[in-house]
């Protein structure tokens, strides 16, 4: 299995996910957030590229969800906090959800022939999926403001690291990739604070929402890996 590591959004251009599995990463906080909904019991996730095109896919009854620079887009049901997208709130629900780099990193994403959404809480559910698709994959991680974050680089050489202790087949990776699953081999025991320190954390702390990093670095605590179906995220 050949796995390929983008290091940001800009860095991916569409065409080369056809034939591929893709694994959108956005730890901080899109992805995190997709992956709570989904386990809360959501029925959907509806990802948008705009906040226009968010309201216009709005149905009567779904959730409107996602931010612009960290906040709760005006009028919207809900931010793009996970702790916010609670059983009580999204179960049964479809949600609309538009965020600054994640949701634009899935439509990246749309020409492969699978699309997973995975994040530091379903890295290993991730991993099985991915080997039970039998494509090879690519990696994409959606960064911030067109710049590689460090916390994704670190989930994606999580997932590196449960492929290759998982898959039956050999593993073969890009650079890119090889230097991902160094850094998490190097800061496993120190995730929290390696995404403390980098920009996106650095700037959640600054915002009062350092209870967002705590959510988005538990490890493995789901088993949904939400995936794309026609337009929407849903459990596989
Ligand atoms: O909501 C977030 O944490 C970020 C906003 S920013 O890139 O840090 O300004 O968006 P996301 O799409 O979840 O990376």
């Amino acid at each position: 299995m050949q796995v390929q590591v983008i290091s940001s959004v800009n860095e991916a251009s569409s065409a080369r996910f056809h034939h591929k599995t893709a694994i959108i990463i956005d730890v901080l906080r899109a992805t995190s957030t997709i992956i709570t909904a989904i386990s809360a019991g959501a029925l959907c996730v509806v990802p948008a590229e705009t906040v226009m095109e968010a309201r216009a896919m709005h149905r009567p009854g779904d959730l409107l969800g996602g931010e612009r620079f960290c906040r709760k887009i005006a009028g919207f049901d809900l931010g793009n906090s996970p702790e916010e997208y609670t059983e009580q709130v999204v179960a049964g629900k479809r949600i609309v959800l538009t965020t600054t780099n994640g949701t634009r990193a899935i439509h990246k994403s749309m020409r492969a022939d699978y699309v997973l959404t995975a994040s530091l809480l379903n890295a290993e559910a991730c991993a099985r999926a991915a080997i039970d698709l039998r494509r090879d994959v690519i990696i994409l991680c959606a960064g911030s403001h067109d710049e590689f974050a460090i916390e994704d680089g670190l989930c994606a050489g999580l997932v590196l690291d449960k492929l290759q202790s998982l898959s039956q087949v050999a593993i073969e990776t890009d650079d890119f990739g090889t230097a991902m699953l160094a850094l998490y081999r190097n800061r496993s025991n120190r995730i929290k604070e390696t995404v403390l320190s980098g920009i996106s954390g650095r700037r959640l702390l600054k915002l009062g929402m350092k209870r967002d990093i705590e959510t988005c670095t538990a490890i493995d605590i789901y088993h949904d890996v939400p995936r794309l179906n026609g337009d929407q995220l849903t459990r596989i």
